[in-house]
């Protein structure tokens, strides 16, 4: 089976050709039935307002709902996230449909504005256990949610010192009541759940491919079917000069 790529809206593109680069077919879903010819499902990032009004125009919700629960690898970046998180803050008038099942809440805009949006270089060790390569991933934050409180089932796979992020003290996006990691002095923005991985950034647009290779791990069928394709290919295309890059990404 193929892994599906939501494609309502933002960086499915992307995700798509970083499964092409491991020998991985990913294929655009849209419509509810198409979740049945998928093994996982990859939401990316956009805006997820948009995305909700766009799942909601095509009848998604009960279908990605019911893939989750299915116990389906389901993988959110930073919009995707946010559609998981069984909780969301710092939303739109009016709020906006999440898909849940990520026992967690999510800041919509924790790191500010567009403007606000960066790169740092993230400590990744139960990824590198697996995957291997540099201990850190350089990971692109654009307008990004972060994640202020898990529940007991959540694995943290990488958090951010608050110090690191020049511009949060100054960010009016974050009611100081909402504020419940100042004191911990760090903020979550990649964790796994079970069948569920979500990060905050856009492992899409840089040409690491380990969370691409860590999420695809989660997903029985293609481990036992296609492994040695996709291992060779993280070793040999991660970290290494390749010739094809088919969309424009951060080396
Ligand atoms: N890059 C992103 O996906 C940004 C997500 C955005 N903060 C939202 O609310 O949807």
């Amino acid at each position: 089976m193929v892994v599906g790529v939501l494609a309502l809206q933002g960086s499915f593109n992307e995700h798509i050709a970083v499964l092409k680069r491991l020998g991985v077919k990913g294929v655009e879903v849209r419509k509810p039935e198409q979740l049945l010819n998928v093994s996982s499902l990859i939401i990316p990032g956009g805006e997820s307002t948009t995305m909700a009004k766009l799942a909601e125009l095509h009848n998604l919700f009960p279908a990605l709902r019911e893939f989750v629960q299915m116990g389906k690898p389901v993988w959110g970046t930073c919009a995707g996230l946010i559609f998981l998180a069984n909780r969301a803050t710092g939303q739109k008038t009016g709020g906006q449909k999440l898909i849940g099942g990520l026992d967690c809440t999510v800041h919509r805009n924790f790191f500010g504005s567009q403007i606000q949006s960066f790169e740092t270089e993230l400590p990744i060790p139960q990824v590198v256990a697996e995957e291997g390569g540099p201990p850190s991933f350089r990971a692109v934050f654009i307008r990004a949610p972060a994640i202020l409180d898990v529940g007991p089932d959540v694995e943290v796979l990488a958090d951010i010192p608050l110090s690191a992020i020049e511009t949060i003290n100054s960010n009016p996006a974050i009611p100081k009541e909402e504020d419940s990691t100042e004191s911990g002095k760090k903020v979550i923005v990649a964790v796994k759940q079970g069948n569920l991985l979500a990060t905050a950034f856009h492992p899409e647009l840089t040409a690491d491919t380990r969370w691409h290779s860590y999420f695809l791990k989660m997903v029985p069928e293609i481990e036992e079917g296609t492994s040695d394709i996709v291992s060779t290919s993280t070793s040999n295309q991660s970290f290494g000069a390749r010739s094809i890059i088919d969309f424009p990404i951060y080396q």
